[in-house]
Formats: structure tokens, C-alpha cells, sequence
């Protein structure tokens, strides 16, 4: 699995935390760092282009699944839902990061380092880059009314 992690300044802590896990995790063929940095000269750089541009490259086939971080989880998926194709969620509880991949098969999953202590984003990161979607599932009709919506 090719994993982007990304992040606004509000959840960079997070992000790289998140990074050094999926590093150390033989599931992971590749992360890939979008941002932001703190050496970034555009540290600031708003959530939506966070958002959107780990959308972009998993709809460009850059990537497979992208997690990432802003204050509330909120502003990143608002942002990678915007790009076709992209089902993005922010989630803070086993339960909906589970049923994130087998009920919708979400690419991106989001969190708020305002929301959730460290050790518990963990946690979920790694759980859910344990679950894969089943698209013999009932699930799948569900998703397929979104894909067919969107015409991709
Ligand atoms: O959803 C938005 C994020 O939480 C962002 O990190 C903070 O946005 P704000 O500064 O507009 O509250």
C-alpha cells in the first residue's frame, strides 16, 4: 500500500508521528510526505490544498489511501472530497474507521490533533491500514450509487 500523509498546520505534530509508524510498518510499500513541513516557506498553507492534493494523486493513481491532519479532521476531508472520485472521512473511534473501509471504502481518512490524543490517532492509523474492502460485499452497491454519480 503507496499511503500519503498530509497535514495543515494545526495537525503537522500528528503527521509526522503518523509518518514514523507507517515507516516502521511492513504493510506500507511507500509513504509519501505532502506536507507541510516545518522548513516549508508556505508552513501555513491552508487545509484545502492539503486536502485536495493527496485527492489528486490518489485519483491520479499516485497513491492508494492518504491520512491526514488538520485541527478537527474537518477542513481535509471537506477538501479531498472535492475531487472526484475521492471518499474521504474524518473518523475518532475504532468502530467508524472500521466501517470507514468495509462499509464505504474511503481513501482518506482525517483526524484533528485538536481532537484526539496522539496515542489513540495512532492506534486508529494503524487499524485502519489493516482493513480492505470487500467488492463482492453488499457494501459495494452502496459505494457504486456514489461512483456512478460522479461518473468515475
Ligand atoms: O477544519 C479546519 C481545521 O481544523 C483547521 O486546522 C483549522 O481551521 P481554522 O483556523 O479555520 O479554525
Amino acid at each position: 500500500m503507496r499511503i500519503i500523509v498530509g497535514a495543515d498546520e494545526a495537525g503537522v505534530d500528528y503527521k509526522d508521528r503518523i509518518l514514523a509508524d507507517l515507516e516502521a510498518d511492513d504493510r506500507i510499500t511507500e509513504v509519501i510526505d505532502i506536507g507541510v513541513n516545518r522548513a516549508d516557506a508556505d508552513f501555513t498553507r491552508p487545509y484545502p490544498y492539503v486536502g485536495i492534493a493527496a485527492g489528486e494523486m490518489i485519483r491520479d493513481g499516485k497513491a492508494d489511501r492518504a491520512i491526514l491532519f488538520c485541527g478537527t479532521g474537518i477542513g481535509v476531508a471537506i477538501a479531498a472530497n472535492k475531487v472526484p472520485g475521492i471518499r474521504a472521512t474524518a473518523a475518532h473511534d475504532s468502530f467508524s474507521v472500521e466501517r470507514s473501509i468495509l462499509s464505504n471504502d474511503c481513501q482518506v481518512l482525517t483526524m484533528g490533533q485538536r481532537v484526539v490524543g496522539v496515542e489513540l490517532a495512532r492506534r486508529l492509523a494503524k487499524e485502519w491500514v489493516g482493513y480492505a474492502f470487500d467488492p463482492s460485499s453488499a457494501s459495494a452497491e452502496k459505494v457504486k450509487v456514489l461512483s456512478d454519480f460522479e461518473g468515475c
